[in-house]
């Protein structure tokens, strides 16, 4: 058998990114129609700055082996729509059972996390943060502060993602606002549609074979 050779990436802490990357992406505010309550607001950011770029990732996946682990940074801007703070897609893995770390690099943010019967838990992220996110559950970074939120994230390379869950429940159950106090809270998602038993059920069968 021949094992393979350790990589080393380092985390550019400043610019948000990793070096010696295999992969990176960028979503742009135009990439994410549908994520925000205000859309009328969404649609006014667009046509001033359909460009500006709400969050990008830099990763590396070593192989496609099912046991390994892709890792990264994901670097989110500052800003709100309306009074609703930038967060990523957010998803469930597609095998279901499988977690994820988030360690804060600098910046404020929270993770949002909802479980299939709509449950939902915040964590506060901010620099030396080790957020686990439990297998199960759906999870969005939000950006809560005036500076790039900047966190390194690990989970299994045969993870993949879900991102269909969360449009088909209208979005997730709670969104994460501006308190008006220099802070934020979460807040009731008034278009969520509670999932049925079956699909909570489904959710629990989408594991790797063992
Ligand atoms: O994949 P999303 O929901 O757009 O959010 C990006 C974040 O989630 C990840 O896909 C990892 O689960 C990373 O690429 C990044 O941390
Ligand atoms: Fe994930």
């Amino acid at each position: 058998m021949t094992i393979r050779e350790p990589i080393t990436c380092e985390v550019d802490v400043p610019d948000g990114r990793l070096l010696n990357s295999s992969g990176a992406y960028i979503k742009k505010l135009a990439d994410l129609e549908g994520l925000y309550a205000d859309s009328q607001a969404f649609a006014e950011h667009v046509a001033r700055e359909a460009g500006r770029i709400v969050y990008d990732v830099t990763e590396q996946r070593p192989t496609t082996e099912a046991g390994d682990l892709i890792f990264g940074v994901t670097r989110m801007s500052p800003g709100k729509i309306g009074n609703e703070f930038f967060i990523t897609r957010g998803h469930i893995h597609a095998r279901a059972d499988r977690p994820e770390i988030y360690y804060g690099q600098s910046g404020r943010g929270v993770m949002l996390m909802e479980s299939p019967d709509g449950e939902t838990r915040t964590v506060e992220i901010s620099a030396h943060t080790i957020c686990y996110v439990p297998p199960y559950w759906i999870h969005r970074s939000v950006n809560v502060g005036d500076d790039d939120l900047v966190m390194v994230f690990v989970y299994p390379t045969d993870a993949g993602q879900d991102y269909d869950i969360i449009a088909r429940s209208g979005g997730m159950r709670t969104r994460i606002v501006d308190d008006g106090k220099g802070g934020w809270t979460e807040v009731e998602n008034t278009d969520y549609r509670p999932r049925s038993q079956e699909q909570i059920s489904h959710i629990f069968q989408l594991t790797a074979a063992r």
